[in-house]
């Protein structure tokens, strides 16, 4: 099987107007992979994934994706080319309907549609019990697969998730665990996935990347995390 590099980060610098907050990242996930992005809290994991979708510009380095470099590329465009963005606290609607987030998707992919695919509620069964509901009326974990829902709406090639378990009862810990493997796997999908919970990261991920200061100090293979390494970069 080839490999073939679908994101490639070269040199990112980049942060928030004159304070800069990621120095030089060099980062490469391969098409299909899942990788989890870890480090202490205040590291820059989610301007690393909000660099990527293009909501902090770069002031240095390039970032490519499928084969395009897309570091000058417009958010909007950007979901287009197929990244899709789970950002922390998942951003649901909370007055429309589980229908109406889920419609979202079209818009965010510029395809138009009315349907919802029928795979989404394959992977998220819950989601069709709830259509007609409030999306603040889910709880936590019910929001957090909508959330990820309306992603893959959007047939991404990747999806950006930023710490999807974050105060979800561990029942449902699993159940969005198994749901991303499979949507990895059945549609091919790569993702990248800032976590806190490492049982959660190791299970899912092949790779690790560790963050610190803003830069990228550790990666290897989930095997590879040793526990000294959680010691040294993830304790507090
Ligand atoms: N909107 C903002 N304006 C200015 N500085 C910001 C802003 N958002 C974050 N920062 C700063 O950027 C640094 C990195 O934050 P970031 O949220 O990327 O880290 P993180 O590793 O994702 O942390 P956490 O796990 O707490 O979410 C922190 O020092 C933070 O204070």
């Amino acid at each position: 099987m080839t490999t073939k590099t679908l994101l490639d980060m070269v040199n990112v610098t980049a942060g928030y107007g004159q304070t800069p907050v990621l120095f030089d990242v060099n980062m490469s996930v391969n098409q299909g992979e899942i990788v989890c992005l870890l480090g202490r809290n205040g590291v820059g994991k989610t301007t690393l994934l909000r660099s990527i979708i293009g909501l902090n510009p770069l002031t240095k380095g390039s970032i490519s994706f499928d084969e395009t470099d897309i570091s000058k590329v417009p958010t909007f465009k950007r979901a287009r080319k197929g990244i899709a963005y789970i950002p922390q606290g998942r951003e649901i609607i909370p007055y429309l309907s589980v229908l109406d987030n889920l419609k979202m998707g079209f818009s965010a992919s510029g395809k138009k549609g009315n349907r919802i695919p029928s795979e989404i509620f394959d992977f998220f069964p819950m989601l069709k019990e709830h259509l007609n509901r409030q999306g603040g009326l889910l709880s936590g974990g019910q929001q957090q697969q909508l959330a990820i829902a309306r992603g893959v709406m959007c047939n991404p090639k990747i999806m950006l998730l930023d710490e999807p378990t974050e105060g979800i009862q561990p029942s449902i810990v699993q159940e969005i665990e198994e749901t991303l493997k499979r949507i990895n796997q059945e549609k091919g999908i790569t993702i990248i996935v800032v976590e806190q919970k490492i049982e959660f990261a190791r299970k899912l991920a092949q790779k690790f990347f560790i963050m610190e200061k803003g830069a990228i100090v550790q990666k290897g293979t989930t095997e590879q995390l040793t526990d000294d390494l959680l010691h040294r970069y993830l304790a507090v």
